[in-house]
């Protein structure tokens, strides 16, 4: 089936990247805004039997979702064989349960909206928490794409003797898997979650590996605060300043500030979000799993 790759805006470097690895030509959807702050979008017009593929990355959901809902259904009325999206962060999945009375489950909702516009979702290893499964989401049409291998080949290009260490237990599926990747020792440690920008991090007994370098190894940075707490406690004990690695570098306002500030050597993501931080590059296995 032909394909072609149409970038939503701020999404052109990864499309173009993803273009390049699969040989498909590429676009922009372009998004003008009226002065009553309504969106007008234009997409190129599928030829005949063609996939459509939008490139959206959905930290900051909230202003992309109109823009993408708009292009997608453009491209299927203009007769897109196939509209499939390729969202490497997806929004919403830490809004998993109804935490308070009357509070939306915005996984769910969002998932199933996101199930009603796309033929696929392409992700990459989204936030499942207390939800196994991105069908457990709502999201019957989604598939993960998992990037441990990628994470683990950066680590194994720039840090030598690591001790790859997770900041709480969820992180222990990427913490094993780069571990074992790389023939490094890996740890993890138990966090609690007190609010948005409120955690504590207990470490595990890592006096074994004394002498390695800890790389830090989590799904998200958000507000920066898991990282840092895990990078104080390190400290506090006396280990050497960690390297702090995530898939997605979503990187709230004044992360970055608060990771130096508890002495983090240096923070690495995957370009899931197009952020200084990116050196690990995706779009091969993206390319990959489209074809798949
Ligand atoms: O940079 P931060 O603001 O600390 O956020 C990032 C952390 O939050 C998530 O876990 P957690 O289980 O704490 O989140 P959840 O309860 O929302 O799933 C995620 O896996 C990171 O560990």
């Amino acid at each position: 089936m032909k394909r072609r790759i149409h970038a939503l805006p701020g999404n052109q470097a990864l499309a173009e990247d993803l273009a390049r690895h699969g040989g498909w030509p590429w676009t922009t959807v372009q998004v003008r805004r009226f002065p009553d702050e309504e969106s007008l979008v234009t997409v190129t017009p599928p030829e005949k039997g063609e996939e459509a593929v939008l490139v959206c990355t959905l930290d900051r959901p909230d202003p992309k979702l109109l823009p993408l809902l708009l292009a997608a259904g453009t491209l299927r009325e203009l007769g897109a064989a196939r509209v499939v999206l390729v969202a490497p962060y997806l929004a919403y999945l830490r809004q998993d349960a109804r935490f308070h009375p009357g509070e939306a489950v915005a996984a769910g909702i969002f998932g199933r909206l996101l199930d009603g516009l796309f033929d696929a979702v392409l992700t990459v290893d989204p936030h499942l928490h207390r939800l196994r499964t991105l069908a457990e989401a709502g999201l019957s049409r989604g598939r993960v794409v998992h990037v441990a291998a990628d994470l683990a080949a950066w680590i194994a290009a720039h840090v030598a003797h690591p001790l790859i260490l997770g900041p709480d237990a969820e992180s222990a599926q990427w913490v094993h898997e780069v571990a074992a990747r790389i023939d490094a020792p890996g740890a993890v440690a138990s966090k609690v979650r007190h609010g948005d920008r409120a955690v504590t991090v207990t470490l595990p007994d890592l006096s074994a590996w004394r002498g390695r370098t800890p790389v830090l190894l989590d799904d998200i940075i958000a507000s920066g605060h898991t990282m840092a707490e895990a990078a104080r406690a390190l400290r506090a004990a006396g280990w050497p300043t960690p390297i702090c690695v995530a898939v997605h570098g979503v990187l709230a306002e004044g992360a970055l500030d608060l990771l130096r500030s508890a002495d983090v050597a240096r923070v690495v993501t995957t370009d899931s979000i197009a952020q200084h931080t990116a050196r690990i590059r995706l779009a091969g296995a993206l390319a990959t799993a489209l074809d798949a």
